[in-house]
């Protein structure tokens, strides 16, 4: 393994670290990589899984839900996975967030997201309580994301394809938090993916470092006065590091650094040629030693870079005339959704709701599934918003995202067409089994439960299907198949038979 390593590389590296420092570094390329997996205690109390977890885990320090498990385990191949109950990510990845000390209620954006781990760890320091704006510029990546989040059952996200820049004016002085999880050289991924070597060897360290100075400044446009900005790469490169952190406090006076304990400290004295030609201020210098590096020489992961930046609680960014107005018009959108705009509980009272076009749209199938199925109201704040024949619920408090690329403006309910609903999978996900009055829970080693998620059409006898008879009497229709009390799809019961409404993209393989 070591061997491989690019020559630029190693020779980086020597200077970097020194040679005593770089043969405990090389050597850790000789070690096998760590498995982690985050519980998703949107889903899940996290003592709820540890006492029925198949896998054998061992906490991760620096993350309150994240584990370490041995190689060998198979954690996306068990149906718990299919629950949404946690998430496959790499140990120090889970840093990051854990470091944006998200709060229940907050705003909060994630700028780079796809494949979106970090943005199911946010969602789940928020207990959907809040708002999450998750971004990627790239369409692909944004499919994986929408899944991940629709997996792990997340209500209050908004979903965006865009660039940036086109962000900006929409979400001026909006934000609580903000999270720029990078695109790097990935040097701290050398040991877990050798693609990423080849993919250093094509581009230089220079193109990511223009990107994420932009990414940086664009950022502090969309933070709100005190708010807290998390910078993240996976990679060792000062020019990606501390140089981005030095110039954007330089550029930003309005900022600082949060100082991290508890892993090695970013490293002022690399701020040299020839890893970097410009001349920071003693204040940039002093503060960039406050920054976390993460090795995989000194702690069970692979190598990470993350700084915390606090904006002072008075200063706006920008166009002094118009930044905060995004949070303000949010503040009144609060206000006028309990009257004007309407909330889920008042549209489908009066049976009509927001669309893209406004054009209201009949909300009558959705109201009779609801007082059908559903036992409590689980979008009764939010707006129930339609685009075409597609209902979301999306958090109140969002500015108009008018002109922007979204690509879902909340939590995905389901499609109204000729007189139907049809309730999404993403709705299905979301739900907890309580709030559905009529389910199926499944024990994850009844062989049916497999058979679910492969798609499979199900012997359920009528006295399986938990109702209460006071609400609802008949066993027949839509059911929330659950395992374990944790809903995984949609099935549609009648006469000892479970037709199967999981998605074919979803299935077991
Ligand atoms: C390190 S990955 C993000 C990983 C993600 N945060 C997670 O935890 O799953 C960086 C992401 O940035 C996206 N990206 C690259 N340039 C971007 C830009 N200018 N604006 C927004 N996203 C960008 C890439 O498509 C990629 O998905």
């Amino acid at each position: 393994m070591t061997k491989q390593l690019p020559a630029l590389f190693r020779e980086k590296m020597i200077d970097l670290l020194g040679e005593n420092e770089f043969e405990q570094f090389l050597k850790s390329y000789d070690q096998p990589r760590t498995f982690g997996l985050r519980v998703n205690t949107v889903k899940v109390e996290k003592a709820d899984f540890l006492a029925k977890s198949p896998f054998a885990l061992s906490a991760v320090p620096w993350a309150s839900e994240g584990f370490y498990y041995e190689e060998g385990e198979r954690p996306g191949k068990h149906p718990y996975y299919h629950a949404g109950l946690y998430y496959i990510q790499e140990p120090s990845a889970m840093a990051p967030v854990e470091l944006l000390q998200v709060r229940p209620g907050e705003r909060v954006l994630d700028l780079c997201a796809a494949p979106g781990g970090k943005s199911t760890q946010i969602a789940a320091k928020l207990q959907s309580e809040g708002v999450l704006v998750v971004n990627d510029i790239h369409s692909d990546r944004v499919k994986a994301l929408v899944k991940n989040l629709e997996l792990l059952g997340v209500r209050n996200a908004i979903v965006l394809n865009e660039k940036p820049e086109r962000m900006l004016k929409v979400f001026q002085g909006y934000f609580d938090k903000i999270l720029i999880d990078a695109p790097c050289s990935g040097e701290g991924m050398f040991r877990k993916e050798e693609e990423m070597m080849h993919q250093w060897e094509r581009h230089s360290v220079q193109e990511f470092a223009s990107m994420q100075r932009e990414l940086l400044g664009q950022a502090a446009q969309m933070l709100a006065p005190g708010g807290m900005i998390v910078y993240s790469t996976c990679t060792f490169s000062p020019e990606e590091n501390e140089a981005q952190i030095a110039e954007f406090l330089d550029k930003h006076p309005a900022f600082d650094v949060v100082p991290v304990e508890g892993f090695g400290a970013g490293r002022p004295d690399w701020l040299r040629a020839p890893w970097c030609e410009e001349e920071f201020s003693d204040r940039a210098r002093e503060a960039v030693a406050g920054t976390a590096r993460l090795w995989p020489h000194r702690l069970r992961g692979e190598g990470h870079f993350v700084a915390v930046l606090r904006r002072d609680g008075a200063t706006v960014e920008g166009d002094a005339g118009s930044a905060g107005d995004a949070r303000d018009a949010g503040r009144a959108a609060d206000v006028v959704s309990a009257s004007g705009k309407r909330s889920g509980r008042e549209a489908l009272r009066k049976g009509r709701a927001e669309t893209s076009t406004r054009a209201a749209v009949s909300l009558e199938p959705l109201e009779a599934f609801s007082v059908e199925l559903l036992r409590s109201e689980p979008f009764a704040a939010e707006r129930l918003v339609c685009y075409g024949e597609h209902a979301y619920a999306s958090p109140a408090g969002l500015p108009e995202l008018h002109g922007l690329k979204v690509v879902r403006p909340g939590w995905y309910i389901g499609s109204l067409h000729r007189g139907r609903f049809e309730p999404s999978h993403a709705l299905a996900m979301g739900l907890r089994m309580r709030e559905a009055k009529r389910a199926l829970s499944l024990a994850s080693r009844d062989e049916r439960a497999l058979r679910y998620l492969k798609g499979e059409t199900l012997e359920v006898a009528e006295s399986e299907i938990i109702r209460d008879p006071e609400v609802t009497k008949a066993a027949k229709g839509y059911c929330l198949v659950c395992i374990e009390d944790h809903p995984v799809g949609w099935g549609k019961w009648h006469d000892g038979m479970l037709k199967n409404e999981y998605p074919p993209g979803w299935r077991w393989t």
